[in-house]
């Protein structure tokens, strides 16, 4: 049986192998790729996103520790090590907006192009909405240009156009803690550690420790001493009863703004298109509901997960033999916690949910934050656009045969003038 691991010690250091062991296969990859010659100049960064937070809110000592083994097993590798840190929720937001919109060539158009307003359709910024495993991030260019919560409001200079951007990181509403949420919520009220879970296919059981439950700060708060040390989670599939226990995740009673998500969060009205990625694509994206030409509408989304969720385990797990155990299991859960983030927590309507996207790839790029982190750390996208446009490839071989052609025609000229005074006088006369 599966038994997710939660930030006990025996988690921490499972997470710490784990990491240490993609952190290796990364390193492998990265030295195929990149030429060896190159290797000592190749600038490599690690930023460090939720999980790590969550691991720093617990214990800072061993988030420190793990950084600083991470960062010595960099130090060692053939590239140029610029350092480890764990970057905040609000550069998580506001990287996962850069790296979309610069894929997307959103920020160049609006840049030199803004001067010629009549000629071209101006392309705006598309939101970013990135989900992970502890956190998830909305992060978008409101309508509104003053905001009413300063810690939610960025300002970009790019290319020479200011942005004034709303971004809000939501710790704990990552996919995975999302889920170790609502199970503790579920617990609250149990008198066995049996517990009948909606979010989970008929005939699906999982055992999960208590102890690792309340080990993460998402969970802290509800810890109660219970009688038994596992809880024995048995599905039951049902879309609606899963999402009305999804629901209470979101706190919409209390808003000291004009507009909220939820938990008393300021949230501009919605604004634009979405690029929807991350968590946010692999589980609609399992699910058929991704497609990029024409995302499935919202309540093609819910029938489409009200019939996922029906079904049995056996015959979901016979149907996905390829699929990895845990994501099978939870795309239940998972898909329905994305519709109720979307549109109970967000507010998107029938009609701007239309207005998403959901995105693994942009061209050959990953869409997700890491991307822009680069693109900052290592100065790749101006504040100032520059007046002269780089020239494509056909223009500047057209300006090459040009300025060859004046060039011959001077010479010319030059020729008929000082040698030939005759032939100018015989043109003239
Ligand atoms: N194919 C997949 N199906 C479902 N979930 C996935 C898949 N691949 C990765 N995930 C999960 O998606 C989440 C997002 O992962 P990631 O982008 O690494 O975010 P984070 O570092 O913030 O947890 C994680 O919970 C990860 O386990």
């Amino acid at each position: 049986m599966d038994e997710p691991k939660g930030p006990g010690i025996s988690g921490y250091s499972q997470a710490v192998q784990n990491a240490s062991r993609s952190l290796q296969h990364c390193l492998e990859r990265a030295q195929e790729v990149v030429p060896q010659q190159q290797h000592q100049e190749t600038p490599v960064y690690l930023g460090a996103t939720a999980g790590m937070r969550l691991l720093s809110l617990d214990n800072r000592h061993v988030a420190m520790e793990v950084l600083s083994a991470v960062e010595n097993k960099l130090r060692s590798s053939p590239f140029n090590f610029q350092g480890a840190r764990i970057i905040t929720g609000q550069e998580e937001g506001a990287y996962g907006w850069i790296t979309i919109n610069y894929l997307l060539g959103s920020f160049k158009q609006s840049g030199w192009l803004n001067f010629l307003p009549k000629l071209t359709s101006i392309k705006e910024t598309v939101g970013a909405l990135d989900l992970g495993g502890a956190s998830t991030q909305i992060t978008f260019v409101p309508e509104q240009e003053q905001s009413e919560s300063q810690e939610n409001s960025l300002h970009f200079r790019l290319y020479g156009k200011s942005y004034n951007v709303y971004t809000h990181s939501f710790l704990c509403y990552g996919k995975d803690q999302a889920l170790r949420m609502k199970l503790v919520r579920d617990l609250q009220n149990a008198e066995t550690g049996r517990l009948q879970d909606p979010c989970f296919h008929t005939g699906y059981e999982r055992n999960v420790s208590i102890r690792d439950l309340y080990a993460s700060p998402c969970t802290a708060n509800y810890k109660q001493s219970l009688a038994f040390p596992q809880l024995h989670v048995v599905g039951s599939g049902d879309y609606q009863a899963c999402q009305t226990r999804i629901e209470e995740l979101f706190n919409k009673t209390s808003c000291p703004y004009s507009k909220c998500s939820f938990n008393g969060i300021f949230l501009p009205p919605l604004q634009g298109h979405f690029g929807a990625f991350s968590a946010f694509y692999f589980v609609m994206n399992f699910l058929n509901l991704s497609a990029e030409s024409s995302p499935a509408p919202l309540n093609s989304a819910i029938s489409t997960m009200k019939n996922f969720c029906s079904r049995p385990w056996s015959e979901v797990k016979a149907a996905y033999p390829q699929v990895k155990e845990k994501y099978l299991s939870e795309y239940c859960f998972s898909g329905t916690y994305i519709i109720s983030l979307l549109k109970t927590g967000y507010g998107f309507s029938l009609e701007t949910w239309q207005q998403i996207q959901f995105l693994g790839k942009i061209g050959s790029s990953d869409a997700g934050w890491t991307l822009g982190y680069m693109l900052n750390l290592t100065n790749m996208i101006p504040a100032e656009q520059s007046l002269m446009r780089p020239l494509s490839h056909a223009g500047y071989v057209g300006l090459m045969v040009l300025s060859s052609l004046v060039l011959v025609g001077a010479l010319l000229l030059g020729w008929c003038i000082f040698r030939k005074p005759r032939c100018l006088r015989k043109g003239i006369v």
